[in-house]
């Protein structure tokens, strides 16, 4: 399968975790007869970005917006992409974790945000996520059968490492469930996916909430595509709303065999190693 259609769900977040869900499921059936194969959510989609609800919205693997989510993916047959959502471990320890649903609804990637978004920028946005999450380790791939994708949250998009391990574990796509802000959005959303897309010749896809200007955090939106060429596929505005795009996974092999940047790296100067 060469051609994967992919809708992206940039919603708004409301306080009741489940409605979100709930929401979700309405806008799965309004899609039905787009025959979409994936759809892709925004980071804490089902809670309102703000350190002190993290905790409180927090669930273990398998709770019920995991199930719901799962079910959500088996009842429309698409890959979901479930933004993130706060996962709680045995230890009490909270993540921002993504989960992929295949077709089926079963569970095929899990990504726990792997550097926390703690910043403060003089006269703009100020964030500390480590105040009450703990970071993740992982590199996440996974397997579909559009063929590898990538899988990472928000700010960890910044750390070109991070890509450019997934890009050599096979993926083509990357899926980012983020929720920039009316501070580094405007600077740096656009130009950061299109430099991601043409450092590693791949798809990418931030999904972002919609903006709400009364919530204590606020999102940038402007939910995006980009090719492996870099052209912007499609970028949202800041109202809830869907985009839809099929993307031709053979642009990648065809970037990447006319202009090999991958292939003439020069890894006998330097090296990039997984941990
Ligand atoms: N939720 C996040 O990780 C926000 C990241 C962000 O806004 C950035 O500028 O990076």
């Amino acid at each position: 399968m060469t051609k994967l259609r992919a809708a992206m769900l940039q919603t708004r977040v409301y306080a009741d975790k489940m409605e979100n869900i709930r929401e979700a499921g309405r806008k799965l059936e309004a899609l039905e007869a787009e025959q979409v194969d994936l759809v892709t959510l925004p980071e804490m989609f089902n809670c309102p970005y703000q350190t002190p609800n993290f905790p409180v919205y927090a669930e273990p693997q398998g709770g019920p917006a995991w199930t719901a989510c799962a079910e959500l993916a088996r009842k429309h047959k698409i890959y979901l992409s479930a933004g993130s959502m706060p996962e709680v471990d045995e230890a009490g320890r909270v993540y921002n974790t993504a989960y992929v649903f295949d077709r089926q609804g079963r569970q095929i990637a899990k990504h726990r945000k792997a550097h926390l978004f703690d910043i403060d920028v003089k006269g703009g946005q100020c964030f500390k996520e480590s105040d009450t999450l703990t970071a993740g380790d992982q590199v996440t791939v996974f397997d579909t059968e559009f063929g590898k994708m990538g899988l990472c949250i928000c700010y960890d998009f910044r750390f070109p490492e991070l890509a450019r391990l997934m890009v050599e574990k096979g993926a083509k796509v990357i899926l980012v469930p983020a929720a920039f802000n009316m501070t580094t959005g405007p600077a740096h959303w656009e130009i950061l996916f299109r430099c991601r897309a043409l450092d590693n010749q791949a798809f990418v896809l931030g999904t972002a909430p919609a903006r709400d200007p009364s919530s204590g955090y606020t999102s940038w939106g402007h939910s995006i595509a980009v090719s492996p060429w870099g052209d912007i596929l499609g970028q949202m505005d800041e109202q809830e709303g869907c985009m839809i795009h099929t993307l031709d996974l053979e642009r990648t092999g065809e970037v990447r065999d006319q202009l090999p940047l991958l292939k003439h790296r020069r890894t006998d100067m330097y090296h990039l190693e997984e941990c």
